[in-house]
């Protein structure tokens, strides 16, 4: 039988002025008042401006892409992980854009820079999955400190307009955690075209089927289209890569299989830039098929925020604190882009109803 404590002893006191005192200090807390110095969205704001974000309507990172329509076809698979309406059969419409990762609208392609694809599926009864993901393989931050100071290292000297080495060697050298991440994205072959890469979440999920068992899995998009390596420094074209996924789906259709590595024992769920077990077991949970490109100005996935937190009920977040970081940021970047005025982006309307490439243009 539970005793509650005696009229006027410290027990009681405690009781009675413990709750208000852990409510204030909570409000304090996500006010940012315990932290010696308090990092907000603006924050992150300057720090993609400084690193080469123009404040012309494009997205603070990712900032040159174009879009994509077309399908996903789950697997039965995917119906035993999770119980999401995403899964229960249907084939269903999908938005994608295809992305550089830096943050300047006007980079020339080349083979030096991580690409990436964002994603959303969604179903007639509601559900709306949205990823973001990126080709290297694992991420070099584990939680917003880093990230705060991985942006910073990223600063353009305003006269070279290039960053300094010696900030990205200084980030690494203080981080020790982040050796096997640095090793890792140094190692990562990049592919020929954006057809033929695979594209990773980094960040994990939860999955929860209809029996209520739930499990950590990181998510990959992959290829179906064969890899090959990248080669030199690209071509003359500053869109060769964007210019070749929209001759490839002129066409014929693309496809990537999404498949879920699931966590097991001991694998860090909540850390991005550790990796996990080389054994576990991976799950094919569909396929998505591009059918059409679009410049993004003229596509609906131009304004949109692939915001990887927006989740349909079988999927939620797990407990990596870049997730949390990553919505408040996508949101921030999307109220910023919506108030400019947009100049026109790299791959514009035009560019997608050209004519087939050249040779040279192809890169042989
Ligand atoms: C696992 C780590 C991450 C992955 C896989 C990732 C991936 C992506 C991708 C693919 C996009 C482009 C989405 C689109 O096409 O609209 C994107 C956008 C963006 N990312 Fe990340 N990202 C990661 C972490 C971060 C972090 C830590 C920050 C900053 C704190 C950040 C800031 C942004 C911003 C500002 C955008 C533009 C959002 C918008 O305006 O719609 N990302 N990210």
């Amino acid at each position: 039988m539970a005793h509650s404590p005696r009229k006027g002893s410290p027990a009681r006191w405690a009781a009675v002025i413990l709750p208000p005192l852990c409510l204030g200090g909570l409000m304090a807390w996500t006010a940012g008042m315990f932290s010696p110095a308090a990092i907000s969205p603006s924050h992150f704001m300057q720090r993609f401006h400084n690193a080469g974000a123009p404040d012309t309507g494009f997205r603070r990172a990712h900032a040159k892409g174009m879009c994509a329509t077309g399908w996903f076809d789950p697997s039965p698979e995917g119906r035993v992980l999770s119980r999401s309406g995403v899964f229960k059969g249907e084939h269903l419409p999908v938005m994608g854009r295809f992305s550089l990762a830096p943050p300047m609208p006007y980079l020339p392609d080349n083979p030096a820079v991580a690409r990436s694809l964002a994603l959303q599926i969604r179903s007639a009864t509601g559900d709306d999955w949205r990823m973001a993901l990126v080709d290297v393989p694992l991420q070099p931050m584990r939680d917003i400190a880093d990230a705060y100071a991985f942006f910073g290292a990223a600063r353009l000297d305003p006269t070279t307009h290039k960053t300094d080495p010696a900030a990205s060697q200084a980030y690494a050298a203080q981080r020790p955690w982040l050796k096997t991440a640095f090793e890792q994205v140094k190692a990562h072959k990049q592919s020929s075209d954006l057809t033929n890469d695979t594209y990773n979440s980094l960040d994990s999920f939860i999955l929860t089927n209809d029996a209520g068992k739930q499990v950590a899995v990181r998510w990959s998009v992959v290829a179906k289209e064969d890899f090959s390596p990248a080669e030199g420094s690209g071509t003359n074209d500053g869109n060769y890569l964007f210019k070749r996924l929209v001759q490839t789906l002129d066409q014929k259709p693309l496809s990537w299989d999404i498949v879920a590595t699931v966590a097991r024992e001991g694998d860090p769920v909540n850390d991005p830039s550790q990796p996990w077990n080389e054994a576990d077991q991976k799950v094919t949970v569909g396929t998505v098929t591009f059918t059409k490109a679009y410049s993004e100005d003229e596509s609906p996935c131009g304004p949109m925020v692939f915001d990887p937190t927006i989740l349909p009920d079988g999927i939620s977040v797990s407990g990596d604190p870049l997730l949390a970081l990553r919505s408040s940021i996508y949101m921030r970047s999307y109220a910023t882009r919506s108030a400019e005025h947009k100049t026109p982006s790299m791959v514009t309307p035009g560019d997608v109803a050209n004519p087939p490439l050249t040779s040279d243009e192809k890169g042989q």
